[in-house]
């Protein structure tokens, strides 16, 4: 310390300043830092003293002008604040006004980000209260700009980045994130994101997403909640020459560099948060993802979202058309564009729906499903050089390269598009689906917008109004013929918080396939008539906290009746306690 002071005086007597009453303002530098010299190390103190300043700075208490006199007085807020005192819902409606007045979505973004980052409550409040308005917002399509611009919209830390430099010590990494009871992780490794594809460390924009869904749309508490990418370099080019890019410049590590990483962290999670923290894999490239889940299922509590939550959306948005369509599931017939992730993911579990309900072997019923990826339809003498995920739906039929000959060779009752490459449902695609359906089931997955295989305003026209239809982001209403058409959103955000919200609550210890029927069945429950009658197979996202209790009451039933629950004993009514497991975004009264 004394030789610092010496040090310190030199430099001082230097500039001819009296080291004790020195930096303007006459402020003593006594730690040193405006002294120190560029390469002297100096310690990055915060100083405590008694004012709610850092109150105000702190999002997850925060409450702005909310605080009340006696709060203020009490928690050293005075003259911190104006004298006006706000409620939440003026404070919300302040905020919902502002928001609406930017034109570009990414603007209404970043001040959802900042507001999080400002006020927690009051972000939640907004999102939970605004969830159709807002959705389109912090989740897809607008996330997926926000990933793309991510460099430069990073202000403070919203997740953990385990990069390779990290190798061997992820473990120390975990525990510098400043909560301990984690529950739900979402972690990615930013190589398929939505359908932009790699984006390398600034797909951290998606755990951060999803997880915001989490807490509101499935009431898990943002505390409980850790964003999480991992960064193993990236083959984007556009990315390694950016010389703001925020990851790191190297390309992909793969193999045994890359599983090894993937590895130390599965342990690690599990070391810091014990067994039942809920890992939620997310927009890994399909020959990372089938593998990680197949590896980790058996030993953790891995969920993947593009997979098995898409599976269940769709599967309830079908079971739901069946009520328009007629006929059971499997009188239908289904073809994919995609045979990816979500392409197989769907049809897999379309196909161990249809065998339960028949009592049907799964290869049967898989022989009632199609999919065509980018070389064409996938039949039997391809079989060889088929991605093992693909193999099971090599079926007896000559080759066929395009989706328009498919349609027309196989004539399916139901399109399902999860190919991440926009317009390739074509006019003529869509008038061959209406040329022999009554009503075709026009499903187009792919996301953001951008990518989505048509729009609803196409479905709609090009079918003459006989589609029905959904997409993985959100279209407005159509008007054709005089008639209003409102195409549902077929997002795996329906399902995701109130599956996590079900394996939490009852403790489960692994993701069991009939947990994500049971979650696909909980959702189909929920459309009511009226809304049939509008053309809608999905429930408006206006009632998404019922319907995420409902899910997760559901899902939880299926775990304790599968012996995988560990929170013992079994509420009885499920729906009710997962109602008040949700958290609720409502100030809290200060002491
Ligand atoms: N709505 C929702 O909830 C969800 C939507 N998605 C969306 O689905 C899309 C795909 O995701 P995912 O399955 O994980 O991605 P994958 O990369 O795993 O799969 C994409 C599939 O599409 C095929 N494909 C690509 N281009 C074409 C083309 N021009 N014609 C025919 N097939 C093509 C690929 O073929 P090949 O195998 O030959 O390369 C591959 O089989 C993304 O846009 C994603 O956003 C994903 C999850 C959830
Ligand atoms: C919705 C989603 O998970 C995706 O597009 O990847
Ligand atoms: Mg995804």
């Amino acid at each position: 310390m004394e030789s610092t002071m010496n040090e310190l005086g030199n430099a001082a007597s230097v500039l001819d300043i009296d080291p004790k009453t020195a930096v303007g303002g006459g402020v003593e530098d006594v730690y040193g830092e405006d002294f120190a010299t560029e390469d002297q190390l100096i310690t990055p103190w915060t100083v405590s003293v008694a004012s709610g300043y850092s109150l105000l700075r702190d999002p997850r208490h925060n409450k702005g002008l909310a605080f009340t006199e006696k709060e203020r007085d009490a928690h050293y807020l005075s003259g911190l604040l104006p004298p006006v005192v706000l409620s939440q819902q003026l404070q919300e409606k302040k905020l919902m006004n502002s928001i609406r007045q930017y034109q570009l979505p990414i603007q209404k973004y970043m001040a959802m980000m900042e507001l999080e980052e400002r006020n927690e409550r009051l972000f939640y409040k907004l999102l939970i209260d605004n969830v159709e308005e807002l959705l389109p917002v912090v989740y897809t399509p607008t996330v997926g700009e926000a990933c793309q611009k991510y460099g430069s919209i990073f202000r403070r830390p919203q997740g953990l980045y385990i990069s390779l430099k990290e190798k061997g010590r992820v473990l120390d990494v975990l525990k510098n994130w400043p909560e301990r009871s984690i529950q739900v992780i979402v972690v990615t490794d930013g190589e398929r994101i939505l359908g932009l594809g790699d984006l390398g460390c600034q797909g951290m924009g998606i755990p951060v997403g999803k997880l915001s869904l989490y807490t509101a749309l499935g009431g898990i508490r943002p505390s409980a909640c850790l964003p999480i990418t991992i960064d193993v370099g990236t083959n984007n080019e556009k990315l390694l020459n950016d010389e703001f890019y925020i990851g790191l410049k190297q390309r992909r590590a793969t193999g045994q560099e890359y599983s090894e990483l993937l590895h130390e962290f599965m342990s690690a999670v599990k070391q810091c948060y014990g067994e039942k923290v809920l890992i939620q894999f997310e927009d890994f490239a399909n020959h990372n993802a089938f593998e990680l889940l197949a590896k980790y299922r058996t030993s953790h509590l891995v969920f993947n979202d593009d997979i098995q939550g898409t599976a269940s959306v769709v599967l309830s948005g079908v079971v739901s058309a069946l009520k328009v369509l007629g006929g059971s599931l499997a009188d239908h017939k289904f073809l994919f564009l995609g045979a990816g992730e979500a392409g197989t993911g769907i049809a897999e579990l379309i196909a161990l729906e249809m065998s339960k309900r028949t009592n049907t072997p799964l290869e049967e019923c898989r022989k009632r499903i199609y999919l065509v990826d980018s070389k064409g339809l996938i039949v039997k003498s391809r079989f060889e050089s088929l991605q093992h995920f693909k193999q099971p739906w090599a079926h007896d039929h000559e080759p066929v390269k395009t989706l328009l000959e498919a349609v027309n060779a196989l004539k399916p009752t139901v399109l399902i598009g999860a190919s991440g490459m926009g317009k390739t449902f074509t006019k003529e695609v869509v008038e061959a689906m209406s040329s022999f359906n009554e009503r075709p089931l026009i499903m187009a997955l792919s996301n953001p917008t951008s990518q989505a295989e048509c729009t609803a305003e196409e479905a709609y026209s090009w079918s003459k109004g006989k589609a029905i239809f959904a997409s993985g982001s959100p279209f407005d209403p159509v008007e054709y013929e005089g008639k209003v058409f409102v195409p549902g959103q077929g997002n795996n955000a329906y399902i995701f918080p109130g599956f996590g919200l079900g394996v939490v609550m009852s403790g489960a210890i692994r993701v069991h396939d009939d947990m994500l029927l049971a979650a696909s069945e909980a959702l189909a429950e929920q459309v009511t008539d009226a809304e049939y009658e509008k053309g809608l197979i999905y429930p408006p996202f206006s009632k998404i906290r019922k319907i995420s209790a409902e899910i997760a009451a559901k899902v939880a039933a299926k775990a304790y009746e599968l012996g995988l629950a560990s929170r013992l004993p079994r509420p009885a009514n499920l729906v009710k306690y997962a109602e008040s497991c949700m958290y609720s975004p409502v100030y809290r009264n200060y002491r």
